[in-house]
């Protein structure tokens, strides 16, 4: 039987922030993944999305300079572009696995679960360790109705040879947005099946209006209010059936659907009751010290049941936060700096700190800003159709924003290190910086 000071189940962005730091940290580390090594974000989640995003963009951008000196729309060669992507994703487990075994952690591959308080079983090994991690991360929630099997996932569709003619994506969230924005740009016709009319719930509903909009316009078809109740294969496809608003049927043919309706948390082979380690549907129950009801046992990540966005720079921060506490140099429960929000749409939709429909609860505290910066030059001089920003103040200092178009991801990320630091237009104004950029706009913005 091995030992170790620290095992850390999973690892994805939260597992591995935890195992190099507390390694780094002098501990006796073991690290074990049951599937592709480096989790879900580089394999299945971020990266290859982006590695997509990335053909999505060229022709959002050709697209918007049409009459400018362009004519012709850069089409995309679809398997090409996932080729493009596989270089990047086929090679990374094994070389992340290298990385893990080269920093002196010990790398297990298999499925762990709990057999004791302190005690795991992978296979046939039992492991103990005075501290365990759990960083198991979620998968997708496969929605209940009659043909479930059907369905395709955000899995499938980032590595898929050939891209459908038509195709449905259910639900109206992150994954929904992206991927069908993508889609879309590949030439494939998409609708975005919705059950209510409220999609994106954590964004701004206007901005978010504008979005659907936008998405409307390049012929993304949207029908909400849609209760799905059955899938079923008709000829060389699918047909999605459901009641609109409880009453109307609605029967549409797809070439393929994809289930985008939420993620679930990886924990039924972990067989936590052993542990007496508590959880529920959301995940696993940590406090501020992400310690779970066991106190040897913690828990990072997208497993954790919390209210903040499961993203992957949140796992690496409680990973990070977790080895600093494990090896006895935090006192603090953990603190969560504004957390940006990004939909890698087209155009793309970010959020960070207070919200509109908070300042507006709260107009004798913070004063909001409602901008249509469209014909700001930044936005000009690509032909944006549309930019929206939202910045919320209290006195002098920037507490959120929000902003849609296609440079909102980097725009949101200028303005979340404007919160954080605390710097204000006055700070701005004595910086030189280059120009015309988006760092350059800032200090209108302010
Ligand atoms: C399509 C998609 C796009 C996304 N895009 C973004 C984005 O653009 N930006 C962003 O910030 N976030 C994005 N996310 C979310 C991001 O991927 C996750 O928040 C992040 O990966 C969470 O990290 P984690 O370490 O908690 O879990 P994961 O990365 O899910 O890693 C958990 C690991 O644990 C392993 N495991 C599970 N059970 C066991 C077991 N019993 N024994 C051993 N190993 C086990 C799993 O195989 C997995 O490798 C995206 C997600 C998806 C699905
Ligand atoms: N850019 C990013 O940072 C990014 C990208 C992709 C995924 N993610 C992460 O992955 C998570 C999962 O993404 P997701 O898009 O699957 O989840 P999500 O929670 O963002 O969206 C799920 C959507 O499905 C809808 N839904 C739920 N039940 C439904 C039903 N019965 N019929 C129709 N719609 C239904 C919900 O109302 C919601 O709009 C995200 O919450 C996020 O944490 C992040």
């Amino acid at each position: 039987m091995d030992k170790y000071d620290v095992v850390v189940i999973g690892s994805g962005p939260g597992g591995a922030a935890a195992a190099y730091a507390l390694k780094a940290g002098g501990k006796r580390v073991a690290l074990i993944e049951d599937d592709l090594w480096g989790g879900t974000c580089p394999n299945r989640g971020c990266d290859p999305k982006k590695m997509l995003v990335s053909g999505m963009e060229v022709v959002e951008r050709n697209n918007q300079m049409i009459g400018k000196g362009f004519s012709r729309i850069e089409s995309i060669d679809w398997p090409e572009l996932m080729a493009f992507k596989r270089s990047y994703t086929e090679p990374f487990s094994e070389s992340f696995k290298k990385g893990v075994e080269e920093s002196g952690i010990d790398a297990i591959e298999g499925s762990a679960r709990f057999i004791g308080d302190a005690r795991i079983e992978v296979g046939e090994d039992v492991i103990e360790a005075d501290a365990f991690v759990i960083a198991t991360g979620q998968r997708p929630s496969i929605l209940n109705v009659e043909g479930k099997e059907l369905l395709l996932t955000s899995t499938d569709f980032l590595d898929m040879d050939e891209l459908p003619e038509r195709m449905a994506f259910l639900g109206a969230g992150y994954i929904a947005f992206e991927l069908a924005a993508i889609a879309n740009a590949a030439g494939s016709e998409v609708t975005i099946i919705h059950h209510n009319d409220r999609p994106l719930k954590g964004f701004d509903a206007e901005l978010v209006g504008s979005l659907v909009k936008a998405y409307e316009d390049k012929g993304i078809a949207f029908a909400f209010d849609v209760d799905v109740e059955s899938i079923s294969e008709e000829g060389q496809g699918f047909s999605v059936q459901g009641k609109i608003e409880g009453a109307q049927s609605y029967s549409e043919r797809f070439d393929c659907v994809v289930g985008a309706t939420g993620r679930i948390p990886n924990v039924e082979a972990l067989d936590l009751e052993n542990a007496h380690v508590e959880y529920d549907g959301h995940g696993i129950a940590a406090d501020g010290f992400l310690q779970t009801s066991n106190p040897a046992i913690y828990a990072v990540g997208d497993v954790v049941a919390k209210k903040i966005p499961k993203l992957t720079p949140t796992a690496s921060f409680e990973g990070a936060y977790l080895a600093r506490r494990i090896l006895g140099d935090e006192a603090e429960p953990i603190a969560y700096p504004p957390i940006v929000s990004i939909v890698y749409g087209s155009p793309k939709l970010a959020q960070v700190g207070v919200d509109a429909t908070e300042a507006a609860d709260h107009a004798e505290r913070y004063r909001l800003d409602d901008r249509d910066i469209t014909g700001w030059f930044t936005y000009r001089r690509i032909g944006e159709p549309v930019s929206k920003v939202k910045i919320v103040r209290e006195g002098e200092r920037l507490v959120g924003a929000s902003a849609l178009s296609s440079q909102a991801d980097a725009l949101i990320n200028h303005l979340a290190i404007l919160i954080d630091s605390g710097i204000v237009r006055k700070d701005l104004d004595r910086m030189i910086l280059g120009s015309p950029t988006l760092a350059s706009d800032l200090s209108s913005l302010m």
